[in-house]
């Protein structure tokens, strides 16, 4: 698959972000996509969601070509995506009131997901009285409550501080390993990939991003985070993943300075 964007102000300039990749995610199955900043991520990511058409290629979810939006897959955005004037169980809630499910049945799964997330009791407080961790945990309800067979997230966990990230990064990993379902992580974040996944997808610089190393991680689990970064095979797979990443980190680094 391929995704070209085109200017709009001027049609004949182009910019191929993703060029000739091809990637699947198995059923239940941790899969994290490193690479250099501005490389396509969020537009690989974008095109698995639905929300954006490759130019060239095509997807396909379970077996049937991709078309139009992704309803199997839940999305979880890299920066903060509630609402405002929505309290933390409205905000837990709006994907089921926007498939129809009545108020007491939606109220009853909000408040059950709150408390899984480690927020029981603070369904009423507004995005703007939330911490930052609070914000993470109430989108990753947001986007768990309607059991979605593919997850897609986009850096979830980036504007976080260390701790507070790393308390998250395992209770993702607990939901994920009572349900199995397929996860594509997005992060630029080494250690975070090779902690969580049970693949890690290595794309080069853009322009025509492409993968150019894939690992599998065969660290054992149930796996925490900070302690599986201790393990001697979690310090062979980083250095040779980063063999392969820091040529492209450097290039990447090196367009973003041409660019600013
Ligand atoms: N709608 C668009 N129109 C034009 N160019 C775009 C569009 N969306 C993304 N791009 C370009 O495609 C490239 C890849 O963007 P993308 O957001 O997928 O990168 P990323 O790897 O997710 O970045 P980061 O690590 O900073 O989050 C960038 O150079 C970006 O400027």
């Amino acid at each position: 698959m391929t995704c070209t964007f085109v200017s709009r102000e001027d049609r004949s300039q182009r910019y191929t972000a993703v060029r000739d990749t091809t990637m699947s995610v198995e059923a239940g199955e941790f899969v994290s996509v490193v690479g250099p900043t501005g490389c396509g991520k969020s537009t690989l990511l974008n095109i698995a969601a639905g929300l954006l058409q490759p130019s060239s290629g095509s997807i396909s979810v379970f077996g049937k070509p991709l078309e139009g939006i992704n309803t199997r897959a839940g999305y979880m955005f890299q920066g903060d995506a509630l609402l405002p004037w929505r309290n933390a169980l409205d905000n837990v809630v709006a994907g089921l009131e926007f498939a129809g499910v009545g108020r007491s049945e939606a109220v009853e799964r909000g408040e059950e997901w709150l408390r899984r997330v480690g927020l029981g009791g603070f369904g009423d407080r507004f995005p703007h009285q939330m911490s930052g961790g609070m914000r993470k945990r109430t989108m990753l309800a947001q986007t768990l409550i309607r059991d979605p067979d593919i997850i897609l997230m986009d850096e979830p966990f980036s504007a976080l501080d260390i701790q507070t990230r790393q308390l998250m990064e395992n209770e993702v990993l607990e939901l994920w390993m009572a349900k199995r379902k397929a996860v594509l992580f997005i992060t630029h974040d080494l250690d975070e990939a090779i902690a969580m996944s049970d693949r890690v997808i290595v794309l080069s610089a853009g322009p025509g991003t492409h993968p150019i190393g894939e690992f599998a991680i065969d660290l054992p689990r149930p796996r925490d985070v900070s302690e599986v970064r201790m393990h001697p095979r979690f310090v062979e797979l980083h250095a040779a993943i980063w063999g392969v990443l820091r040529e492209e980190v450097l290039k990447g680094y090196a367009q973003q300075k041409l660019v600013a």
